[in-house]
């Protein structure tokens, strides 16, 4: 299954924000695939998602966050989940970079995208933890691309997946002495989607067992862990890593055995 495309800045200095301990995975180190792969910032620039609704009313984000230059048409949206891998805006600029203070989970239900009404998937939010370290993708949208994006994501994020707008700080991995100002898409307790904490086997099952709208709820997890792998050492979520490690355990019990097959 293919990953994110992505081409870590070469001699980029590690990010700072480390976790402050994590379980070393014999097989977790980063798979480096061979020769360069193109930097988010780089790929072509995408467009509305074909299955995406078409957008219903325009977004009103939590706050517009002027470039340095005071131009209120720029922003930068900083994505945890699916939008590392599948932004489908059209975006001027993308970096690979973390935000502190919040920690990834797979707590926010899915009855769209990754899951349905009978069969809720398990999609990532954002815990606020003082800890916390995060690591995604911030897309820097520009003049029309702003309306265009919100609009969109306010559909995705908002309307089908119970999200909410924060203002984030988020740090580039390559300048992390330079951080920027983002928009995240949350999903708080209040949402009723909100499905909340839950052992990390238990989320594996329902992953496993979820579909919906945009694919397997499993694809969603293992592009994210893709991601993870390439943004290298310095960046570990051990959440992912578990539910991961919990689906490996897991999936040749979902895998229909040679007899199973010969019967189809
Ligand atoms: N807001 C997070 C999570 C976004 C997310 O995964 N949202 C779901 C909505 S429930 C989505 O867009 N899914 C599309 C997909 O699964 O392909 C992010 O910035 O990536």
């Amino acid at each position: 299954m293919g990953g994110a495309q992505l081409e870590l800045p070469s001699g980029a200095r590690p990010g700072v924000c480390v976790r402050r301990s994590f379980r070393a995975h014999a097989g977790d180190q980063p798979r480096r695939p061979p020769g360069p792969i193109p930097v988010p910032g780089t790929m072509k620039q995408e467009s509305a998602a074909p299955n995406s609704p078409p957008p219903s009313q325009s977004p009103t984000p939590s706050a517009q966050f002027p470039r340095k230059d005071g131009d209120p048409q720029a922003l930068w949206i900083f994505g945890y989940g699916s939008l590392v891998w599948r932004p489908d805006f059209a975006y001027s600029d993308s970096r690979v970079g973390f935000v502190r203070g919040y920690s990834r989970r797979f707590w926010q239900g899915d009855t769209f995208h990754r899951g349905s009404d009978k069969m809720p998937g398990r999609v990532v939010t954002l815990l606020e933890d003082h800890d916390g370290c995060t690591w995604g993708v911030a897309y820097q949208v520009q003049g029309e691309q702003v309306s265009k994006a919100l609009k969109y994501l306010n559909v995705r994020e908002a309307v089908l997946g119970g999200y909410d707008t924060k203002e984030v700080t988020f740090y580039p991995q390559d300048a992390p002495d330079q951080p920027l100002k983002a928009l995240a898409y949350v999903a708080t307790p209040q949402n009723p989607g909100y499905l909340g904490p839950a052992p990390e086997e238990a989320i594996a099952t329902q992953i496993l067992a979820c579909r919906g709208f945009s694919g397997h709820n499993l694809e969603y997890l293992l592009r994210l862990a893709d991601f993870m792998q390439l943004c290298g050492p310095q960046a570990q979520d051990e959440h992912l890593a578990a539910i991961v490690d919990a689906v490996g355990t897991m999936l040749p019990c979902f895998c229909p055995t040679e007899q199973a097959l010969a019967l189809v």
